[in-house]
């Protein structure tokens, strides 16, 4: 699975562009507007951290937030803002990552991500393989955000120049999508971009980009162990193109981060299997059907994802089938590891015994 970056300036047209792929093509839209709006409901954590950062003066008197108030408040003051997006960002993330999650179960071969400030924070850059930058002229897009949120111009303006500008996004995206004329236009424009990704899905390991360091994760990992003695060529090319760290190690408690030199094979003692997504997902559905307690399962799964760490399973004989669940762009999933000598057909056995991860890496 690859996801795509949906941005863009603020009215530019990305909700317009995610309906069209939403509708007319069924891709799944991962939405961090709707998202943001969610993980600030009354009761969440970033809810408690804006009443008591921002005070009572930005509720309603129902207790949710108001929206419009608290939107006046950040978008004209750059150290406010700073101070909501330290709240509700890493919530976002985590509920993005989440629902990727989800979406990868489901069997997308894509996501798209609209996210309106990808180039902003750069927190979900290093998850997606294309970005796609939805443009339109500088006085469209005051007259676009004029007219939908009913603003005067100079309200209009402080929230355009809040964000960088449009320009400087096309300048760092890999697609560009025209919005400057009638809709029926975009359209045509969306369904180019449809066919490019549709034709960029091939098998999954020959599809992963080296040596790009745009797109590449620098914060990929691959988790070696030290008691084994063969590293696939395409193993190191895989990491070494990907900037890798690498973790060394001959057991779970014994692993030690090492910096992986690209191109060098002197890191002889370890293996590194990379199997396809399709493995990782029947290893991922039969731990979850041993379990009752799936959700809490799914919200563990998430956070490894989310830090990059590796879930081990430590039944049977075997003590150090170690899954690494983390999204590469590109490449389907992320890695799995596991001792030279057990098959697959040992961890179909030793899963279906399993009762989950007994410890992290
Ligand atoms: C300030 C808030 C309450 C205003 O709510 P409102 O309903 O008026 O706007 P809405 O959420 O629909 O956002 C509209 C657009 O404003 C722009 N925008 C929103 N937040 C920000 C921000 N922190 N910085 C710059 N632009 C922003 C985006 O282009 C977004 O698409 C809300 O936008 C918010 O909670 N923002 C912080 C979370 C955030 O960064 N969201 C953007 C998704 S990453
Ligand atoms: N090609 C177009 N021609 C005319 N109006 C358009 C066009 N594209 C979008 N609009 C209008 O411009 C406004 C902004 O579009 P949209 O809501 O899709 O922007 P957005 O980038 O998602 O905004 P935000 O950053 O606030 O989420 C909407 O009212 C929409 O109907």
């Amino acid at each position: 699975m690859f996801l795509v970056g949906l941005t863009g300036g603020i009215a530019s047209g990305k909700s317009t562009v995610a309906k069209i792929f939403r509708e007319e093509y069924g891709c799944p839209v991962i939405d961090a507007d709707v998202i943001a709006r969610e993980v600030v409901k009354s009761g969440k954590p970033a809810y408690e951290k804006i009443k008591s950062t921002f005070g009572e003066e930005v509720l309603l008197s129902t207790g949710e937030i108001n929206r419009e108030k608290l939107g006046q408040i950040i978008f004209n003051d750059g150290g406010k803002r700073k101070l909501l997006n330290a709240i509700v960002h890493p919530a976002i993330k985590r509920e993005m990552l989440w629902q990727v999650f989800w979406n990868l179960l489901k069997g997308h071969q894509f996501a798209i991500l609209d996210i309106p400030l990808l180039f902003e924070t750069r927190q979900m850059l290093p998850f997606v393989s294309f970005s796609i930058v939805v443009f339109c002229q500088e006085e469209q897009q005051l007259a676009r955000l004029m007219q939908r949120n009913d603003l005067d111009e100079e309200a209009a303006k402080a929230r355009i120049n809040s964000q960088m500008s449009l320009k400087e996004k096309c300048e760092l995206c890999t697609h560009v999508i025209d919005n400057t004329q009638p809709l029926d236009v975009t359209r045509s424009h969306v369904k180019k971009r449809k066919t490019a990704f549709t034709a960029a899905l091939c098998p999954w390991h020959s599809n992963v980009p080296l040596g790009d360091s745009r797109i590449c994760l620098p914060e990929s990992m691959v988790l070696l162990d030290a008691h084994n003695t063969a590293v696939p060529p395409e193993t190191l090319g895989l990491a070494s193109g990907a900037g890798s760290v690498v973790f060394a190690g001959g057991s779970p408690s014994s692993l030690g981060a090492q910096t992986f030199r690209p191109g060098t094979t002197s890191n002889r003692h370890c293996l590194a299997l990379l199997v396809e997504p399709s493995l990782l997902l029947r290893i991922t559905l039969s731990w979850f059907r041993k379990t009752s307690d799936t959700e809490s399962r799914l919200v563990k799964l998430l956070w490894l994802i989310d830090n990059g760490e590796g879930i081990t399973f430590t039944h049977g004989k075997v003590k150090d089938l170690i899954i690494i669940l983390h999204l590469i762009p590109n490449s389907g999933l992320g890695f799995i590891k596991k001792t030279s000598q057990v098959s697959d057909k040992e961890i179909t056995h030793i899963l279906s015994k399993s009762d989950g991860p007994q410890a992290n890496v």
